[in-house]
């Protein structure tokens, strides 16, 4: 593990949505560490409950049982306000279809998002990212005067300039075409090299996983099977068999 320090843990996570005889248990007991610097993708066959664990992870979902650890504190005890500073100071967000708001530019997008820590952020930082992502020339444009890659690569400035202790993906070039989901994937993973950023990222996509350090994957609300240093065919072969 790189510099075996774990800046999200899992323990034994369980996550049953409604009750009685429509109740689903999407989690049945999950635990898992991610380490500061480490790129983690989250894959398994559809259902299997990848959405269900990072939301639960990032607490963005509650959870039936089990604990969180997002820099050692529990965050499934947290009252609702500690969790959304929480999450508004130390996660960030990559969703597949980019939430940026539509009246605000670029910069306003990636600055002005509520977030107290993004206002503050250091003017240098915020080159650096702009600059990273080739942003530079496109942040007065709205969202719709951007293409689906450079709207995305504004939603992962926006969620990068907080310095978030870890970045969560979910599907994040499922709405992109290869050669800006290509762009995307790059960026996360040269800010995992350049800056010990940590990304937990749920994909459908063998190509996308192989970016990371490690696959964990999921299968009826289990993990299953791990994954170092991931190659695409390696991806695919492992599906193959939970695909069964
Ligand atoms: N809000 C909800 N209410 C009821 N059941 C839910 C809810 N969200 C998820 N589930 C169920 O929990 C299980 C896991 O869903 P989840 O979305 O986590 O899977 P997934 O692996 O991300 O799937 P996909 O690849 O299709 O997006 C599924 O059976 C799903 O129907």
């Amino acid at each position: 593990m790189p510099g075996g320090e774990f800046v999200a843990v899992a323990h034994n996570l369980v996550k049953s949505y409604g009750s009685g005889d429509g109740a689903v248990t999407a989690l049945r007991g999950v635990s898992a560490a991610f380490a500061r610097g480490q790129f983690t993708a989250i894959m398994g066959p559809s259902g299997s409950g990848k959405s269900t664990f990072l939301h639960c992870l990032a607490g963005l979902d509650g959870v039936t049982s089990g604990e969180v650890l997002i820099g050692g504190v529990d965050i499934t005890g947290l009252s609702r306000t500690r969790l959304t500073k929480l999450r508004r100071d130390r996660l960030g967000f990559v969703f597949q279809s980019f939430n940026l708001l539509p009246m605000l530019t670029a910069e306003e997008n990636i600055r002005l998002t509520g977030r107290l820590a993004a206002r503050r952020a250091d003017r240098e930082w915020f080159d650096t990212i702009v600059n990273a992502l080739g942003l530079r020339d496109r942040l007065g444009h709205r969202p719709a005067e951007m293409s689906g890659g450079q709207q995305q690569r504004v939603a992962v400035a926006r969620a990068l300039l907080t310095r978030p202790e870890v970045l969560f993906a979910d599907e994040p070039t499922g709405n992109l075409d290869s050669r800006s989901g290509t762009e995307v994937l790059g960026f996360l993973r040269s800010a995992v090299d350049a800056y010990r950023q940590t990304v937990i990222m749920v994909t459908h996509d063998p190509r996308a996983a192989s970016y990371a350090d490690r696959v964990l994957f999921l299968a009826d609300g289990r993990i299953v099977d791990e994954l170092l240093s991931p190659s695409i065919d390696a991806v695919h072969a492992r599906m193959r068999r939970l695909e069964g």
